[in-house]
């Protein structure tokens, strides 16, 4: 096992939004990945490099070691159940939320507390089926893997769940959102084996992380 330090993120928002938190801690990416076709990325730190993949991708690559550190939306990590990964620190980057949301005109008429049966499109099936079963209220789901907003306007789905931040998605295609399931932020995880045996070098990246999220 090398003795630097590999983080996986994903490129877009996450990616822009960690770059500050990183570049506070003094670690700064040799290319911008969002220019780069390459997935591995150097730091100006040598112990410090950096995987570009997809961020559903995010939790097994340190689940498994082939990265120590990785960063992923608390949206992914509930999604898939059973990871064995510690999580120390809430980025608070990748603010959003998890809402059911439906069409205005079903919202007019609509009574959520009366809901017993429900279809819905979602990224999200674990998530969804949890929270609806927790509320004694039947599930039909159809997974999607993006787009979900327009699931309901097409008769695939009565209603989505799905991430709103500014609510502009939801607004430009008629939904409105009529539950909130949880707030969304990114988390730092970190592989268990990594913890132990690169402790000092992950415990750094952490508090010096940490002293960005604070400032
Ligand atoms: N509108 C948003 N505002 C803020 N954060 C968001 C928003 N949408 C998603 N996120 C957060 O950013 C993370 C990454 O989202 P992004 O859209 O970059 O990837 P994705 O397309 O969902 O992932 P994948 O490529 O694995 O399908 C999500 O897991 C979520 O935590
Ligand atoms: O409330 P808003 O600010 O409009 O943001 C919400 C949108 O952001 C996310 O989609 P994203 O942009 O990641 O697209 P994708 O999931 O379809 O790839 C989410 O799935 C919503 O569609």
């Amino acid at each position: 096992m090398s003795t630097g330090i590999t983080i996986a993120l994903s490129k877009g928002r996450i990616l822009q939004e960690a770059i500050p938190l990183f570049a506070g801690a003094g670690i700064h990416l040799a290319e911008d990945p969002d220019e780069s076709r390459k997935l591995i990325i150097p730091s100006t730190d040598p112990a410090v490099r950096f995987l570009v993949i997809r961020a559903s991708d995010v939790p097994t690559y340190v689940t498994w070691g082939a990265a120590d550190v990785g960063i992923a939306g608390k949206d992914v990590l509930l999604e898939q159940e059973g990871l064995d990964l510690y999580e120390p620190l809430d980025l608070r980057i990748g603010i959003c939320h998890m809402a059911v949301a439906e069409p205005a005109s079903l919202a007019a008429h609509d009574a959520p507390q009366n809901w017993e049966r429900v279809r819905i499109a979602t990224k999200y099936p674990h998530i969804t089926r949890n929270y609806f079963h927790a509320r004694g209220v039947q599930t039909e789901i159809i997974k999607l893997y993006g787009s979900m907003e327009l699931a309901p306007l097409v008769g695939l789905a009565d209603r989505i769940v799905d991430l709103v931040s500014s609510g502009r998605t939801l607004k430009e295609n008629g939904l409105v959102e009529v539950e909130e399931i949880m707030p969304i932020s990114s988390r730092l995880v970190v592989n268990r084996a990594a913890m132990k045996l690169k402790r000092h070098a992950i415990e750094t990246l952490i508090s010096q992380l940490e002293a960005q999220v604070a400032s």
